[in-house]
């Protein structure tokens, strides 16, 4: 219909394209069940609000989501937004990892057209199931003029997410998503209500290009708690890895007797990048550890999981550490 959107939707499996064996398994199933024909020809009310085309580019759960998958991902939303006939795009996965795919993309796919990722707490086959209705917020959204430029978004649970911000913060529930800084907005009956954007770079104004990535370096995480040793951290140092994401608590902080194990990774090149287990809040340089002296970054406010993945991208471009820690800061 000439009058409606044309909005493509990619899927990568996820429990929204999971299936269980009752109604009432809502947490036991399997993911990446579901192909996405089969998911549109289940929700005939997407042709009320676009041309809708399906494409299946992997069906996983997403924690077994790989670097390689990243990178087939985005190349293939770059090269769908550069097509005159694609307004928006959806991408379906699953829960575990949607907020780092959301940021991979938010870092590298130079497009103002609408990129919205959606996902489902609980399989199709299970009662009250969330999968339909946020599938149809999302092609909804990924339709709308008025999301465009916004980098890219998540819509779970009729609220809009920024792709940068937001985290999964619940294992079971529906309200499973939340944003430190705030939604965006609220997607309702096929109508968006806006009440901020972003602030940090993102696709057309990001530095970085899928179009020339063509791998990422390996970037691993180690996570800081009472009693830890330095085992990790000194097996990772010899793995081959190009940066570790030291996830520790409070403000980031590091044990004593581990920090002469991130000085001798340092020292043999490998950047050390200092983010925080909490939640919510930011790492400030200097504070908890002299940053300056070690020549280590801080994640500012990303999660180690999302620090991980600014961390690969950056280092496609740079290892200057005060080139990396303007990244951080800007990104
Ligand atoms: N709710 C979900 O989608 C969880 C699932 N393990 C996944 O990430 O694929």
């Amino acid at each position: 219909q000439a009058a409606l959107p044309n909005v493509v939707i990619l899927a990568t499996g996820g429990t929204i394209a999971g299936a269980g064996a009752s109604a009432i398994n809502s947490a036991t199933y399997a993911a990446a069940k579901v192909g996405v024909d089969k998911l549109i020809a289940g929700l005939p009310e997407l042709s009320k609000v676009a041309n809708v085309k399906g494409e299946q580019v992997f069906q996983v759960a997403s924690e077994s989501l790989t670097n390689d998958n990243l990178l087939t991902l985005a190349k293939r939303v770059s090269a769908l937004a550069k097509q005159p006939d694609v307004d928006g795009i959806v991408i379906t996965h699953g829960t575990d990892t949607v907020e780092e795919t959301a940021y991979f993309l938010t870092l590298t796919v130079h497009t103002n057209k609408p990129i919205v990722m959606v996902a489902s707490m609980r399989p199709g086959t299970a009662l009250s199931a969330d999968g339909a209705l946020n599938l149809y917020d999302a092609v909804s959204v990924a339709g709308s003029k008025d999301a465009m430029g916004k980098g890219v978004l998540l819509t779970m649970n009729d609220s809009i997410e920024s792709g940068r911000d937001v985290s999964k913060n619940f294992n079971i529930k529906p309200s499973a998503f939340v944003s430190q800084w705030g939604s965006l907005g609220m997607v309702v009956e096929g109508r968006n209500y806006w009440f901020r954007a972003p602030v940090k770079r993102h696709t057309m104004n990001s530095e970085f290009d899928i179009d020339t990535i063509t791998s990422l370096p390996p970037v691993e995480i180690a996570m800081g708690y009472e009693g830890v040793a330095s085992t990790a951290i000194d097996a990772l140092g010899k793995s081959g890895i190009k940066a570790l994401i030291h996830g520790g608590p409070g403000n980031g902080s590091v044990a004593d007797r581990i920090v002469p194990s991130l000085q001798k990774l340092r020292a043999d090149g490998i950047v050390v990048i200092r983010s925080s287990r909490v939640p919510d809040g930011f790492v400030i340089r200097n504070a908890e550890q002299p940053d300056d002296k070690y020549d280590w970054v801080v994640a500012h406010d990303l999660r180690p999981q999302k620090a991980r993945i600014l961390a690969m991208v950056a280092l496609t471009k740079t290892s200057d550490t005060k080139e990396l820690q303007r990244i951080f800061w800007e990104y």
